[in-house]
């Protein structure tokens, strides 16, 4: 089931139970309206009243201790801890606020607009309430980022005080109000910004002066104080080529150019392909409009179904998940039709050997997804070189479009490409003599709008060796 079903299927037991609790209410209501009429202090007269008294009293009062005691959530709540094994869990709120962190610091969007829901200036139809921000701004605070800590908080302190009106809702959804101000101090002091949070918490002690917690804010702040601890301030990380090209479209500065290639492989003096030439060294294409949305839509389709958290190969060369590839996806075998022409292609547009090369992999980016600067190369382990083949060329299909984010981007060529459905991404992981182009170090900028789908294959070096040579004459006697 999707996560919205969960949701849709939560609010309807919810509903369910006012339903059930309204009904209770309305028969009480009744109860005591039909009493109003009975309502007398003075003992009954006649034998009908005394015994209409004596009844009530024996029976109806049985049957309302009964009937209080049938509680309409009892099986609400069962239903709902049926679902709970597949309620997201504490790493998926993590990772779902580490993306949301992500893309604020890789796209400089500023806290206001990110709750409001504008990304680059772009407003979408959705917004964050204050227990949002709270969640996000205590998630910072424990990572240390005590700045953003402060912008999210303060953000969501004012929504808060400008929506009084569902305070008790917030409170019992576990965000009160002093819960703010707690977290607010701990930032405060961890700023080195002591005095300031002595006096809100002074104040917080005057409004709630049985809350606990407060008191022991107090004592651990007065500590603080009196060691006079540092704060606890990170330096500013200075934006960089990683930001500047995932934001925009970055293209080296050389005299590249566009055509049709027709020379690649035999076939595409009948069908040339539309070829961007991105990069000559390490060589870098891109080629447009060469998957059909029919073709991408059966791709999709092959894959939907047991997408799994990506991997990575660990330096024991274990494979991994790792929280610097935040995508779903997965291999799919080449016998199918459609994936019988994904390889055509592909060879037609690298001349390779696809022979020996691995599978296809599908992955999905959702929202925030990114993998972070990686090769692709796996590098000549210690045995000899000529019983490994390496990662030579990677292809990669983009098979969506992303409305925001997503680009794919190498900081050192400070060149990043946008994903354009149908379009394909290729380059040479090794160099000349085989080994590894660290220059060809890549990542994918973090997802802020759309699901991200893209599909690589990675060429293995070896059965290359007619097509293309790896030693030229000259490297060999370097
Ligand atoms: O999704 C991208 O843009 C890059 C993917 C990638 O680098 C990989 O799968 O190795
Ligand atoms: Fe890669």
């Amino acid at each position: 089931m999707k996560l919205i079903s969960y949701e849709h299927y939560l609010l309807n037991i919810l509903q369910d139970f006012t339903d059930q609790l309204q009904d209770k209410v309305n028969t009480i209501e009744n109860y005591l309206q039909m009493m109003e009429y009975e309502e007398d202090d003075q003992l009954p007269t006649n034998p009908i009243e005394y015994f209409r008294l004596i009844r009530r009293l024996h029976l109806d009062y049985l049957n309302w201790v009964w009937y209080l005691e049938q509680q309409p959530w009892e099986g609400l709540v069962s239903n709902i801890n049926a679902i709970a094994p597949e309620m997201p869990s504490t790493t998926d709120i993590e990772e779902a606020t580490s993306g949301l962190k992500l893309i604020q610091r890789v796209y400089s969007l500023p806290t206001h607009e990110m709750v409001e829901g504008i990304f680059q200036g772009i407003h979408h139809n959705t917004s964050l309430n204050p227990m949002e921000c709270y969640t996000i701004a205590n998630d910072l605070f424990k990572e240390k980022d005590f700045v953003f800590a402060l912008e999210w908080l303060s953000v969501g302190a004012q929504m808060y005080m400008a929506d009084k009106d569902n305070e008790d809702l917030y409170t019992q959804l576990g965000v009160p109000l002093v819960n703010f101000i707690e977290l607010f101090v701990q930032i405060q002091d961890a700023l080195g910004e002591r005095s300031l949070a002595m006096t809100e918490l002074e104040t917080a002690m005057e409004t709630w002066p049985d809350q606990a917690s407060l008191g022991r804010a107090h004592s651990r702040l007065k500590m603080s104080i009196r060691i006079g601890e540092e704060s606890k301030i990170s330096k500013e990380v200075p934006l960089g080529v990683y930001e500047y090209c995932c934001t925009l479209e970055c293209r080296p500065n050389l005299r590249l150019f566009c055509q049709y290639n027709t020379t690649a492989s035999s076939f595409l003096r009948l069908a040339p392909l539309k070829m961007e030439l991105l990069s000559l060294d390490p060589y870098v294409v891109l080629y447009h409009d060469v998957v059909s949305e029919k073709d991408i839509a059966s791709i999709k389709m092959l894959a939907q179904n047991n997408l799994t958290r990506a991997q990575t190969f660990n330096p024991n060369r274990t494979l991994a998940i790792d929280p610097f590839r935040t995508t779903k996806g997965r291999w799919i075998n080449e016998m199918e039709g459609v994936m019988h022409r994904m390889s055509q292609l592909t060879e037609d547009m690298t001349n390779l050997d696809l022979n020996g090369s691995e599978l296809f992999q599908v992955m999905n980016y959702g929202i925030g997804g990114f993998y972070g600067t990686h090769y692709d190369f796996l590098g000549t382990p210690n045995h000899s070189k000529w019983d490994f083949s390496d990662r030579m060329v990677t292809s990669m299909i983009y098979l969506s479009d992303v409305p925001l984010g997503g680009a794919t981007i190498f900081p050192e060529l400070e060149l990043s490409v946008f994903p354009k459905k149908g379009s394909a991404l290729i380059w040479y992981n090794l160099n000349h003599k085989g080994e590894g182009d660290t220059r060809t170090a890549h990542s994918a900028c973090p997802t802020i709008v759309g699901s991200r789908w893209v599909m690589t294959k990675w060429i293995r070096e070896h059965p290359q060796m007619f097509r293309r040579p790896c030693q030229t004459k000259r490297d060999r006697f370097e």
